[in-house]
C-alpha cells in the first residue's frame, strides 16, 4: 500500500503554515524521520494519520483518501504521550482499542493477546497499564496499533527516554514488523536506529532535505568521520548545507 501526502498545505490556526505545498511518498520497509526540534515531524506524522487535515492538498493510502473511514483501518498511530487507562489492564487496553477501531469485542479480545505477544508483554497482560514503566507503556501504544492489523504505523519518537536494553527490544520489534507493515517513525536518536532503518528522511523547517535509502544518508557524512558517528555526521552535514 502507499501512504501518499500530495501538494498538502497545512498551518495551525493563525500561524504561518507549517507544511507548504508538501509533497511525499512513505517507502516500504522502516523509515526514520529527523529533524530538528519544530521541524513539522510531528505535524506530518498528525496529516498521514488523519489525526488532522491539510487545508489544501491530498493524503491517501492507495485510493482511500484520508477522510475515508477505511484509511483509519489501515494506518494506525501512536502519539508521542500515551496516557494510560489507570482501571485497564495491558490486555484489555488493547482490545478497548481494537473495539473503538472496528472490532468485535472477542474480536478484538483474542487480537489483543497476539499483538501484545508481538510486543513481547505477554507477562504483562493482565498488569494495569498505569502500572507499567514509559518504555512498556510505548510497546502497549504499538500493540494497540497492531491489534487491528494496520498496514501503516506512524510512531512519534517511540524511543524517547528509554533505556539502552528497552531501546533494544524495541528495536527487534521494530525490525521484525516490517514485512508486514510500513513503518514511519521519529526521533532524535539519529544514530540510534539509523543503521535498522531501510530509509531516511530528514525534514527541516517544514521542507524534506533528505529521503532515501540508509546507504544514500550515511553516505553523506564528511570523509573522516569517526567510526559510529557516520549517522549523526551525515544529519549534521544536511543541517549545515541547508544554513
Ligand atoms: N498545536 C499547535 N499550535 C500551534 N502551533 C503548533 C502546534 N503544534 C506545533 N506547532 C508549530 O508547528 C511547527 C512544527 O511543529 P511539530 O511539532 O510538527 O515539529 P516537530 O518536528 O515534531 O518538533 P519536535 O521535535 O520538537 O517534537 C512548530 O513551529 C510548532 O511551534
Amino acid at each position: 500500500m502507499t501512504l501518499a501526502l500530495r501538494d498538502c498545505t497545512f498551518a495551525y490556526r493563525r500561524r504561518r503554515p507549517t507544511l507548504r505545498n508538501f509533497s511525499y511518498e512513505l517507502p516500504q520497509g522502516l523509515t526514520i524521520l529527523l529533524g530538528p526540534n519544530g521541524a513539522g515531524k510531528s505535524t506530518l506524522l498528525r496529516l498521514a494519520a488523519s489525526v488532522t487535515h491539510p487545508q489544501s492538498g491530498s493524503v491517501t493510502l492507495d485510493s482511500f483518501s484520508s477522510r475515508d473511514k477505511e484509511f483509519r483501518h489501515h494506518v494506525a498511530w501512536m502519539p508521542q504521550n500515551i496516557t494510560p487507562m489507570p482501571s485497564l489492564t495491558c490486555r484489555e487496553y488493547v482490545a478497548y482499542v481494537g473495539w473503538l477501531k472496528g472490532m468485535t469485542r472477542s474480536e478484538a479480545w483474542r487480537e489483543a493477546r497476539r499483538a501484545l505477544a508481538r510486543v513481547e508483554l505477554t507477562e504483562k497482560s493482565d498488569v494495569r497499564s498505569s502500572q507499567l514503566s514509559g518504555g512498556q507503556l510505548r510497546r502497549v501504544g504499538v500493540a494497540s496499533a497492531l491489534v487491528h492489523q494496520a498496514r501503516v504505523l506512524l510512531l512519534d519518537e517511540p524511543t524517547a527516554g528509554m533505556d539502552p536494553r528497552q531501546r533494544r527490544i524495541f528495536r527487534d520489534i521494530l525490525t521484525s514488523l516490517t514485512d508486514e507493515v510500513q513503518v514511519l517513525l521519529s526521533t532524535h536518536d539519529v544514530g540510534d536506529l539509523a543503521e535498522e532503518a531501510d530509509h531516511v528522511t530528514v525534514l527541516s523547517d517544514g521542507k524534506i532535505l533528505h529521503s532515501g535509502t540508509t546507504p544514500s544518508f550515511l553516505g553523506l557524512a564528511p570523509r573522516g568521520t569517526a567510526p559510529g558517528r557516520t549517522a549523526e555526521g551525515a544529519y549534521m552535514s544536511l543541517l549545515h548545507h541547508d544554513g
